[in-house]
């Protein structure tokens, strides 16, 4: 079998937190094979975007990472400035959450949608030329009037487009798209998911999809990995998590998600997340279990294979099918 295009196997993050390191991703292994939409999701602050950041070794200052983190078979983490470069320049592209961050408020959208192909040498005509393409596969209408405007004139949904355009430039094979519809409103939310999907399907690229909305996750994934803590708890198909959830935190987060296109607010898994620095020696989601026994907060879960998912659950057999 070809490698995949994004392998992380047993990544082990810590931060520098003044002078307390803590651990924030424990043991994450997860892969993206080309042509494939996956899916990371969880709560805030269980090490999604973390994990994300390492793809494309943009991990914050003193933090230390461990395991592999491979595209195409070269070590993210083993590479040098100049590899590093290269890979954000050609390879992996990533797509933030707020576009408004993204960008240079006093930069034209075509400096920044061409950036990348004048620093790889492309002349200006052709990049220009070039962005146009690509914000006319956005959905940006008028792309040449477009390019000479600032972002205050785009609303969220449209900069968010111009955002996604300017990473597809580089044509990269992996996409990382880290919550990139929160800060929108439902119906833009909605439009860029689909942009992002056909776009993805068009140019045959892997994409990494993080979010804390379970529901759209599944509904946009291939498969889907749940974290929780800085560690996986479920891995399995889109289509198999939406029928038969076997992680008691997957199946809260599917009870806690709206209707797609629902204006009503999440209902939240009961209690409160915690921390990987915080969590006991065993299951981190013992103490909001509905299921947990006396032995789920000292025993860690191994994870395994029950009735095709990869579930850290030591309950997961008994959600087995008959
Ligand atoms: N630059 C940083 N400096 C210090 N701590 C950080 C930094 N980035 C993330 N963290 C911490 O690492 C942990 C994991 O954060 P991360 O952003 O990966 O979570 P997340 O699942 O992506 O959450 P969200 O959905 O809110 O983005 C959190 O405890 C967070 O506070």
């Amino acid at each position: 079998m070809a490698a995949p295009l994004l392998d992380i196997e047993d990544l082990h993050v810590r931060l520098a937190a003044g002078r307390a390191a803590r651990p924030v991703v424990d043991g994450v292994s997860l892969h993206v094979a080309s042509g494939e939409t996956v899916g990371l999701v969880g709560e805030s602050g269980s090490g999604k975007s973390v994990t994300c950041r390492a793809v494309l070794g943009l991990l914050p200052r003193g933090a230390a990472a461990t395991g592999a983190v491979r595209v195409d078979g070269s070590d993210v983490l083993a590479m040098s400035a100049a590899r590093l470069r290269e890979l954000r320049r050609h390879h992996v592209a990533m797509v933030f959450q707020d576009p408004r961050a993204a960008v240079n408020p006093i930069r034209r959208i075509g400096d920044f949608v061409t950036e990348g192909m004048r620093a790889a040498g492309v002349p200006r005509e052709a990049a220009l030329g070039r962005a146009e393409d690509l914000l006319e596969s956005v959905g940006i209408r008028d792309p040449r009037t477009a390019l000479r405007r600032y972002p205050h004139e785009f609303s969220g949904g449209m900069l968010q487009r111009v955002v996604i355009a300017a990473a597809l430039a580089g044509e990269p094979r992996l996409l990382l798209a880290d919550e990139p519809t929160t800060a929108l409103d439902v119906t833009t939310q909605a439009e860029v998911v689909s942009i992002l999907a056909r776009l993805r399907a068009e140019r045959a690229m892997g994409m990494l999809f993080v979010t804390h909305d379970l529901e759209l996750a599944a509904a946009i994934c291939d498969r889907v990995y749940v974290m929780y803590a800085g560690r996986i708890v479920e891995a399995q198909s889109a289509d198999g998590l939406f029928a038969r959830p076997r992680h008691p935190y997957t199946a809260g987060l599917l009870g806690a998600t709206p209707r797609l296109g629902s204006e009503l607010p999440p209902r939240a898994v009961p209690g409160r997340p915690v921390s990987l620095a915080e969590a006991p020696a065993g299951c981190a989601f013992a103490a909001r279990c509905a299921h947990a026994l006396p032995r789920c907060a000292d025993e860690q879960p191994v994870q395994r294979e029950v009735g095709g998912a990869r579930v850290s659950c030591l309950r997961a057999e008994e959600t087995a099918d008959d």
